[in-house]
């Protein structure tokens, strides 16, 4: 049952081999896809020139076959894609009908569902017996009460779709099975969840299920990211659209703004080689707003048991997490600075009422294993 996991993502595609009993067998990126692309694939380390996520998924198998894991003995590939809309709500086998579903949900994620339907073509067009099964991000998210869901907008606006799906659904999923194996499910009944990377969002997780999320309609909202603006007003994106088209407005909020926009550079490890003001800046919005959502999950959840820490952001940087965790001191979490700058996965001290942990996002893991349950005839 060797399962091909594929995270394609705007330039990049991240994939994974898996083997029946879940062991990482190989393991890449393709990155920077359209020109000259960096490729990291098992024995296939270098820049090549890669076109398209075609190109890419091509280059993947042929790296698999370099490292002696044929494509013939793949069983599956598995797919993340970023939105599944109103009813792609739980993993399922890809079908026409679920691409077109896909499809429609390209103007909800226009950075991520177009790479994800590439990845299916790509993998489609070089191996076309191969099943493939699809995890959503968005599915996590479906038990959120309807208040949290819903937008105070009047029914024909909701017609249209405009709820809070929320995203990163897959890695919340992996860091819940990643604390119950832990053993740390009676400390974290109501954890707080920061999924740190270039996309950013928060959950409120309470007993392994979201009660609210930051990230609403499209994965724009909520903390400040990359290259996206996080929470802003809706009267001042209709000022931005009404000066640069809705294209235009479009590719502000969601390329040219966040870190970059605001310190120069989306990459967190540039900001900190930068060291300028504005990238100081960057970092400080970052870290309030993850802090003011924080705070406003902790409502939701009634309370807070653990904090938890995932993402290329989140793993990494221990001056965001100590920045965030201070800004979290008031609802009684405390931090071990020693361990916090050693990246260790228990950040709080002896005794303390909440507990801290990092825990490293397994999404690939988490969608084989999701594949895997279905192929073995799991709902
Ligand atoms: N050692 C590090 N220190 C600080 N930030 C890091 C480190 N490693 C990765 N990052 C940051 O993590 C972010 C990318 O996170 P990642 O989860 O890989 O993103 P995505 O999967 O959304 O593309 C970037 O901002 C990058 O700078
Ligand atoms: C949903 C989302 O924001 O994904 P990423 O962090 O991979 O951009
Ligand atoms: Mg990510």
């Amino acid at each position: 049952m060797t399962v091909l996991v594929v995270n394609a993502g705007s330039s990049s595609v991240k994939v994974a081999v898996f083997d029946e009993g879940l062991r990482e067998v190989l393991a890449g990126r393709v990155t920077e896809i359209g020109g000259a692309a960096r490729v990291e694939v098992g024995p296939l380390v270098g820049a090549r020139v890669v076109p398209d996520h075609a190109a890419a998924m091509a280059l993947v198998f042929e790296a698999m076959e370099e490292a002696g894991v044929s494509v013939g003995s793949l069983k599956a590939a598995a797919h993340r894609v970023v939105h599944g809309g109103a009813s792609l709500v739980a993993s399922c086998r890809v079908t026409g009908a679920v691409m077109a579903e896909v499809e429609a949900c390209v103007p909800l994620a226009p950075l991520h569902n177009p790479a994800n339907l590439t990845g299916m073509r790509a993998v489609g067009a070089l191996v076309p017996d191969l099943p493939q099964f699809a995890s959503f991000d968005t599915a996590f998210h479906a038990t959120v009460p309807e208040v949290a869901a819903r937008y105070a907008l009047p029914a024909e606006a909701e017609a249209l779709g405009l709820r809070r799906y929320g995203f990163h659904g897959i890695s919340y999923a992996s860091v819940v099975r990643k604390v119950q194996e832990m053993g740390g499910v009676a400390a974290s009944r109501r954890m707080l969840v920061f999924h740190l990377g270039n996309g950013a969002s928060a959950c409120g997780i309470v007993d392994g299920r979201s009660v609210g999320t930051t990230m609403g309609y499209s994965p724009l909202d909520g903390l400040t990211m990359g290259t996206r603006a996080g929470g802003i007003d809706g009267n001042a994106v209709l000022r931005l659209a009404e000066v640069h088209g809705i294209a235009g407005a479009g590719r502000i909020l969601n390329r040219e703004s966040g870190l970059l926009g605001l310190g120069g550079a989306s990459d967190m490890r540039a900001l900190r080689r930068a060291g300028t003001e504005e990238a100081r800046f960057a970092v400080a919005h970052f870290c309030y707003w993850a802090v003011r959502h924080g705070g406003s999950l902790m409502a939701a959840m009634g309370g807070l048991d653990a904090v938890c820490f995932t993402g290329g952001i989140g793993e990494n940087d221990a001056g965001v997490r100590a920045e965030i965790l201070r800004g979290l001191g008031f609802a009684g979490v405390r931090f071990d600075a020693a361990a916090n700058a050693a990246g260790a996965e228990v950040l709080h001290p002896e005794g303390a009422d909440v507990a801290v942990w990092i825990v490293a996002a397994e999404e690939e893991r988490q969608i084989a294993m999701e594949a895997m349950h279905l192929m073995a005839g799991g709902a």
